[in-house]
This record gives C-alpha cells, sequence and structure tokens, in this order.
C-alpha cells in the first residue's frame, strides 16, 4: 500500500479512522475527588482541622461545624480555580504549532501531527521533533538526540533502515522515514506513562509562595499560642481563652491566597497568549515581569524574515536584481547577468527552501532565505529548479555553510568568512564587497562550486569538511530583510520600560551593525563584538555586555549560553530567544527561554518558556508587560487580604490590652465570614485588574511579593485606619446603648455592636479593594468602573453583608445583629477613611519620590 510517494488522502483518512489519532495516551486523570481531597488537607486546611477538632473536644460545636464548611466551601473554590487555571493552560499547550511535513498524493505537504498514520512517509529536517516511530527510508548526517527515551543526552546518528523514534529529536542533518507506530502504540507511550508522575522543581513564585505561607501559618500559630496564654493568666476559663486563640489563627490565615494566585497566573497566560504569546508553564508569567535584559536575534524577530536577493556580485561587477519582495516581475541591470544567472543556480541547488507562487506573490516554503534564492533563479534564468542533488551536506551554525552535490559537481553557499577560505583563489575586490554589502544591511551569502574527479559514488560518504575544500568561488548574493515596520517604537517602549536589550546574532557584524542602527537598537557608543572576540573570563564578558544596544554577532550556540550565564552573573534576568537545534540549553539556562512559533524549530520550543506565535519581537515586550502586570495583580490581593487580616486581628489585641474588660468587637465565625465570603470576589477581581496603562513606563522591579512597601502600606495606612474605624463603631454603638467601661455589656447591645462593627470592616475593605488598584493613583483617577469585575465584586459584597446581617439565623449564628441607624451611618464612614488615608499616603509617597529624583 506504501509508495515511495506516500498515502494518499483517502487512504490516510481511512486509516486515521481505524488507528485513531496520533496522541499520546492522556495521563491518567487524578480523580476529581483526590485533588479536592488534596485541597482540604493542605497546610492552612490542617490547621482549621485541629482548630474544628478542638472546638469539638472543647464542647463548642457550632464553631467546630462552622469551621468545617469553612475547609470545605474554601477547598470546593480552591479547587474550581486550580481547574480552570489547569485547562487554560492545557488549553494553551493546544495551540503550541504542531505540524508535520509528509508525502500524500505524491506531494509534499503540512499535516498536524496527530493526523499522522501507519505508511506515511514523513520528512524530517534538522531541528524536528519525531512524530511518531518511524522507520528511516533515507538519512543524510542524521542524527537524534534519544534522551527522552534512553537519558543518554549524545546525538545517535541513524541510516537508512534503523527506527527513528516518536519523541525524540533530529539534532542534525535530514532524511525521510515512514510511520511504523502512532500513538499508543508508540515507544514513548509506554514510557510516557512510566514518568507521568515526576515532579518539576520548584520555580521562584512557588517558593516565594510557599515562604509567604510558612511566615503567615508561622505568625497566626505563635500569636495564637501567645493569646491562648494571655487570656488563662487574664482570668479567663480555658475553654474561652481557646476560642479566643482559635480566632486569632483563623484571623491570620489568609485562606483563599494560593488558589488566587494561581488562576491570576493563568488569566496573565490567557492575556498572553491573546496577543501571541504562550508561556509552557503558568510560574513564567511572573518570572516575565521581572525581566530585566533582552537578548534577541535578528532574522524574523526584528526583521520580516522576507529575504530578497537584491544584488549579485561576480568578478565581472555587482548586478542589481530588482523587484519588490516576491513580486513576480523583476528585472536586472548591470554587466555580468549571464555571471549573476550562474551564482544563482549554484545557490539555488544548494538550498532545500523553495518558493511557490500564490496569489500574485512568491511565498517562501520552508526557510525564507533559501527560498529567495529560487527566487532569484526564477528571475535571472526563468527556470524551476531541476533534478535534486544527490547528497545534502545541510547548513550547521557551526560550518555556517550548505552544499549539494549534484551529477561530478558540489555546489556550496554560506557565510562569506566561511566559504571564502576554503575557495582556490580569492579576486581582490571580493573581501571589500562583503563589507560594502554588509554595511548597507545586506546579509551577505558567498557561492562557490567544486568538480569532483572520478565517480560520484566515491564521494558518497566522505565527510562534508573534506568536501567543501578547493573550490572555485562564484560570486556574492546579497539579500535584503526589511526590519518590522513597527519595532524601533517597541524597542523605544522597552527602553522606557528599563530594560535593556542585547542583538546575540549568527549574521555578519555589519549586516547586524547595520540593521540594529536602522531600528534604533544600538546603544552610544556603539558597541560591536564578534562570538569569536568575546573575552575568556566570564566576569569581564558580564561587564562588557551589561549595557543596553549592544550588538553581539557570528554567535555560536554555546557562545549564546556563555551570555546568558554572564548576564545572570550580573543579577539580570535574561530573557533570551533561539530557534536552531543547539539553542536548546541557553534557552533552558536563559531565565526566559522564548523561541519562535513560525520559523523555529521543535527543539527550541521544547527548552523555551515562551512561544512567540508571530515570531515578532514586540510580542516579548508584550508579554514582559503584561507579567508585570500579573505580579502587580498578585501584590494588589495580597495587599487587600493582609488589610483585612489586621482589622481581624485588633479586636483581639484590645480584648488581650484590656485585660478582657474591653468586649470582644468580632467573634471566630465573623472573621471567617469576611475570610472566604465577602472578601474572595474583590481579591479575585484584584487579580484580573489589566495592564495599567504607564505599567511599562517603569524600570524592572525584582522584589519579594511581601515586600516594604506592602508591609507599611497594610500594616500602619490602610490596617489601622480600618481597625480603628471598626473600633470606633463598636465603640460608640456601645456607648449608645448604655455601656460603660468595666460592665459586660446586655448580649442584644453587644450583637448590635458586633453587627456595627463587621459592616465597617466590610465597608473599609470594599474602599480597600479600589484603593488597593493601584500603588500610587488614587481610585478616582482611575476610574471607578474601568474594572468591571471589581465592581460586580463588591454589589456581590455587599448583598453578602446584608444577608449575613438581616437574616436572623445566620446573624444570629455569626454572633451579631444589624447596627442601628446611627451606627450604621458611622460604618459607612469607614469607606471614605480608607480612601482618605490610602490618598495622603500616595501622595505622601509621591512628594518624597520627587523630592529625591
Ligand atoms: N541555509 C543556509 N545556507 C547557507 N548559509 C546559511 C544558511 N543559513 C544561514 N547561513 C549563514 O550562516 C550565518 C548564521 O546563520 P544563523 O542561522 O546561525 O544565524 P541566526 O543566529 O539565526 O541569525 P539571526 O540572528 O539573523 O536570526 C548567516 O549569516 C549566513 O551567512
Amino acid at each position: 500500500m506504501r509508495t515511495a510517494e506516500g498515502l494518499s488522502s483517502e487512504q490516510a483518512a481511512q486509516l486515521l479512522k481505524q488507528a485513531g489519532p496520533n496522541q499520546l495516551p492522556a495521563e491518567k486523570p487524578v480523580p476529581q475527588w483526590r485533588k479536592l481531597w488534596g485541597e482540604m488537607t493542605h497546610f492552612f486546611a490542617l490547621m482549621l482541622w485541629c482548630a474544628a477538632g478542638l472546638a469539638f473536644i472543647a464542647d463548642m460545636p457550632q464553631l467546630a461545624v462552622a469551621i468545617i464548611v469553612v475547609v470545605i466551601v474554601n477547598g470546593v473554590f480552591a479547587h474550581i480555580q486550580q481547574e480552570r487555571a489547569q485547562h487554560a493552560a492545557a488549553r494553551l499547550r493546544g495551540l503550541l504549532p504542531a505540524d508535520v511535513v509528509v508525502r500524500r498524493d505524491g506531494k509534499v505537504r503540512k499535516v498536524h501531527a496527530s493526523e499522522l498514520v501507519v505508511g506515511d512517509v514523513v520528512l524530517l529536517a534538522a531541528g524536528d521533533r519525531v512524530p511518531a516511530d518511524t522507520v528511516l527510508l533515507s538519512a543524510a548526517a542524521f542524527a537524534v538526540d534519544e534522551s527522552m527515551l534512553t537519558g543518554e543526552s549524545a546525538p545517535v546518528p541513524k541510516i537508512a533502515g534503523d527506527p527513528a523514534w516518536g519523541g525524540t529529536f533530529l539534532v542534525n542533518g535530514y532524511g525521510e522515514a515512514s510511520v511504523s507506530a502512532t500513538g499508543t502504540g508508540t515507544k514513548l507511550a509506554g514510557i510516557a506513562a512510566l514518568t507521568s508522575g515526576a515532579v518539576p522543581p520548584p520555580t521562584p513564585l512557588s517558593q516565594e509562595l510557599r515562604r509567604i505561607v510558612r511566615v503567615t501559618a508561622g505568625m497566626a500559630l505563635g500569636i495564637a499560642a501567645v493569646f491562648f496564654l494571655a487570656s488563662l493568666l487574664v482570668g479567663f476559663q480555658w475553654r474561652d481563652s481557646f476560642l479566643f486563640s482559635i480566632g486569632v489563627a483563623v484571623a491570620l490565615v489568609p485562606e483563599g491566597l494560593l488558589p488566587t494566585v494561581t488562576l491570576s497566573l493563568a488569566m496573565g497566560a490567557q492575556r498572553m497568549a491573546g496577543r501571541s504569546g504562550l508561556v509552557r508553564n503558568l510560574e513564567a508569567v511572573e518570572t516575565l515581569g521581572s525581566t530585566t535584559f533582552i537578548c534577541t536575534d535578528k532574522t524574523g524577530t526584528l526583521t520580516q524574515n522576507r529575504m530578497n536577493a537584491v544584488e549579485v556580485f561576480t568578478v565581472a561587477g555587482p548586478v542589481q536584481v530588482t523587484g519588490q519582495g516576491y513580486a513576480p516581475d523583476g528585472g536586472v541591470q548591470g554587466s555580468g547577468v549571464e555571471g549573476a544567472a550562474k551564482v544563482a543556480l549554484a545557490a539555488r541547488t544548494a538550498s532545500q527552501g523553495r518558493a511557490e507562487f500564490h496569489d500574485g506573490q512568491w511565498r517562501a516554503q520552508g526557510d525564507p532565505m533559501e527560498a529567495a534564492m529560487d527566487v532569484l533563479a526564477r528571475r535571472l534564468t526563468g527556470t524551476e529548479a531541476g533534478a535534486a542533488p544527490w547528497r545534502r551536506l545541510p547548513f550547521d551554525p557551526v560550518r555556517r555553510r550548505e552544499s549539494a552535490l549534484l551529477g561530478a559537481d558540489l555546489f556550496c553557499k554560506g557565510a562569506p568568512e566561511t566559504v571564502l577560505p576554503v575557495c582556490e583563489a580569492v579576486p581582490g575586490p571580493v573581501k571589500e564587497q562583503v563589507e560594502v554589502m554588509a554595511a548597507r544591511g545586506l546579509r551577505v551569502i558567498a557561492v562557490a562550486r567544486r568538480q569532483l574527479a572520478g565517480a560520484p559514488e566515491a564521494w558518497q560518504s566522505t565527510p562534508a569538511l573534506e568536501l567543501e575544500t578547493g573550490m572555485e568561488l562564484l560570486g556574492l548574493i546579497g539579500l535584503q530583510d526589511p526590519p518590522r515596520p513597527d519595532v524601533a517604537d517597541v524597542i523605544r517602549t522597552a527602553r522606557q520600560a528599563g530594560l535593556r536589550i542585547a542583538m546575540i546574532t549568527g549574521d555578519h557584524p555589519a549586516t547586524a551593525a547595520a540593521i540594529a542602527r536602522q531600528i534604533g537598537l544600538t546603544g552610544s557608543p556603539e558597541l560591536v563584538l564578534e562570538g569569536a572576540d568575546l573575552p575568556e573570563d566570564d566576569q569581564i564578558l558580564g561587564a562588557l555586555l551589561d549595557r543596553d544596544g549592544v550588538v553581539v554577532s557570528r554567535v555560536s550556540p554555546e557562545q549564546k549560553l556563555r551570555v546568558a550565564k554572564a548576564l545572570q552573573a550580573r543579577g539580570h534576568v535574561v530573557a533570551m530567544t533561539g530557534d536552531g537545534v543547539n539553542d536548546g540549553p541557553a534557552l533552558r539556562e536563559a531565565d526566559i527561554g522564548v523561541a519562535m512559533g513560525l520559523s523555529g524549530t521543535d527543539v527550541a520550543r521544547e527548552a523555551a518558556d515562551l512561544v512567540l506565535l508571530d515570531d515578532h519581537f514586540g510580542t516579548i515586550v508584550a508579554a514582559i508587560e503584561q507579567g508585570r502586570a500579573t505580579y502587580a495583580n498578585i501584590h494588589r490581593f495580597l495587599t487587600y487580604h493582609l488589610t483585612d487580616n489586621v482589622a481581624e486581628l485588633t479586636p483581639f489585641v484590645i480584648w488581650a490590652l484590656s485585660g478582657g474588660r474591653f468586649p470582644l468587637a468580632l467573634g471566630v465565625l465573623q472573621i471567617l465570614a469576611l475570610d472566604i465570603g465577602t472578601d474572595l470576589l474583590p481579591a479575585l477581581a484584584l487579580g484580573a485588574e489589566p495592564p495599567g496603562r504607564r505599567i511599562l513606563a517603569r524600570p524592572p522591579e525584582r522584589r519579594h511579593l511581601m515586600d516594604r512597601q506592602l508591609i507599611i502600606r497594610v500594616f500602619c495606612i490602610l490596617g489601622p485606619v480600618e481597625a480603628a474605624m471598626e473600633m470606633a463603631v463598636f465603640s460608640a454603638v456601645l456607648a449608645g446603648g448604655g455601656w460603660s467601661r468595666g460592665q459586660v455589656p446586655e448580649a442584644g447591645l453587644l450583637m448590635a455592636a458586633s453587627g456595627a462593627a463587621f459592616t465597617a470592616v466590610v465597608l473599609g475593605q470594599l474602599a480597600n479593594a479600589f484603593a488597593c488598584r493601584s500603588a500610587t493613583v488614587p481610585p478616582w483617577k482611575l476610574g471607578w468602573g474601568t474594572n468591571r469585575l471589581l465592581v460586580w465584586a463588591v454589589l456581590a459584597e455587599l448583598a453578602i453583608l446584608a444577608v449575613c446581617l438581616y437574616i436572623p439565623y445566620l446573624a444570629t449564628l455569626l454572633g451579631q445583629a444589624p447596627p442601628p441607624p446611627a451606627g450604621f451611618l458611622l460604618a459607612l464612614l469607614a469607606a471614605p477613611a480608607v480612601l482618605l488615608a490610602d490618598w495622603i499616603h500616595k501622595s505622601a509617597r509621591r512628594r518624597l519620590r520627587r523630592s529625591r529624583t
């Protein structure tokens, strides 16, 4: 059934129906109940379970039940958030490119990897992931990385007849292979089942969160113990003392924090995807936010990757080739057109990429530079590509050239520095001409030929380095690749955001410098380095590169890795792009490895944290913007949550300081109602805040989530004001009801006063939610309605407040009653009080910053 031409579409469709898609078996999903159980047995939850158990022992069943309800509600909520985040991550993974080149119906076509069937003939090139188990039909310099199957990282050479296993990566050469097993039938499927339990190492964000959990839990337990002892000393019964200490512990545990962080990251990731940036793990969103240095390549990222050969230089002189982009028509001006045609034909033979004519334009199939060679040959000779070479010596970034053997001839094209030295005679003006063309921003490719002596078979297995010697130089081709139109603006924006940018390219220094100048990337003074000249010492290298606008040309993948390490050693958070087969180590080493979705290799995508679906430099900056926004959001709702904790803890502190003479304003159940009732939705809405306009107008910050600014805001400004209002309202209602210090207030009065205190905290938090939207600007300047979700969330918060106050059963359970009208009016003041304090603090900070600068 299989022919060298591959299957027909009908055969493939039928086989696909029979065998099913070429997908690894889905990991056996963890049952929902197990996940839910996990949410109810993590550290915070265990603390609460203990509290509930102790409450039972202490004969407080109501409290125990309430705490259990809290654990369950919180667990379900966290579970829903995690599921949503995981679905979002899975959806994003589904967007990753997964096309495979096959022969079907006698034609070369692209199909989705999942559509492969046994018998398909796939075309593989260096950088590809082998899409299914295959047997090689032909192979040239074919070497695969099988480390995912065997753990062995050295590339394994393969020849025709050898198997190439699905999931491995082709790191060198090219070939054709026939699919022998797909999906669950592949070798990888068996192994994937074994390794699916592997746990990835913790990321900086998860470490930071663990730190916060440990600190807050430690604080909660410590303070609760102090309260327990204090209340015993004051003369309370152990049962009451115990009740207080549970209240304190519960008040200090930010229950909803972790799921809110996960969801916020997932939302950030989804927004990035909306702007063509795909993160491969959620935590990368946060790391992107703290990026300080971008190392970007040139072709396709800063330029359009629409190569066009505009000049051919032969010994007879330069020939200008006209024709816009890939437009079909084009002419030639200059002498020696015949010589130029010879150069073009040789370059095309040494290329695998081709151009196809569609909708009045040439479109690249494969490498755009090689497609440009095809267009050039068509323009100069009017001929289509002829017979295929019988052997290819594919491009690699060390040789920087590519050759093909056709009949008794070897045709070679590549970087002039690597082609000219292997030519027998290089006419004087050629080297000069390379510099002249490169200085105009052209990518210069040298083209050469060698006539092989004897029968071609004798050269069948001669290594590339031996074949590519003693050549005759045919000429130079100058290719133009215009910069992306908006890249200069993006670079300006990135600069405003305090990001440093370096161009790290494999191209010629003069070409790279010219493009860098065109797009305004070069710094002053201009610094253009060559890979070979980089200092040996890593510290000196770091010091040399640690500035804006450096161009490093002719770099090898190993040098890229050194650059990433050297900049990290200087304290930078480095984003590094890469698309080649050997870029994996540099991408993994960088804090953010960035791969290309359109032009990059599967190898690079596999190693990357961020995949640019449009290959555009601007997408990196947009992703950094979103990363910063997400970090700011986590900061926002952390500020919001912790402020509430201050208001929740204060009644206990005052009660303890007064030696138990001042009644307790809030009970444990009210605190739980605040934490998981009124607070959760506004916190979520803060996590969804869109990026602020000025988020890229600030320099990058590398800071802890719980930094000094947050601690001052929470514990010195917002928290104390909210707590002061709560206690003032509580005291006022008590006093209005005739209570005086030292007395035990009558139960109804205490409940009404407690209801007023509860109301004050909820309204204070309502204002706080708006205040937390910005760390510098008061909420009225942001516009009250610019985060719609927050408006809905505070409306829901008010509804929950009303339910907690006016549904008698619930109010009694919480230990409160609706406050009297005067108490209610007073509680309303909590909102403007928080806003006022926030405004004064922000203005003072602004003034301080101004006076400092
Ligand atoms: N297919 C090819 N055939 C021959 N020579 C090539 C080919 N591709 C690239 N070269 C040569 O090798 C040099 C380095 O190319 P390489 O692809 O490694 O650079 P790069 O890092 O991807 O460049 P950029 O930063 O522009 O994306 C090029 O400047 C060119 O001279």
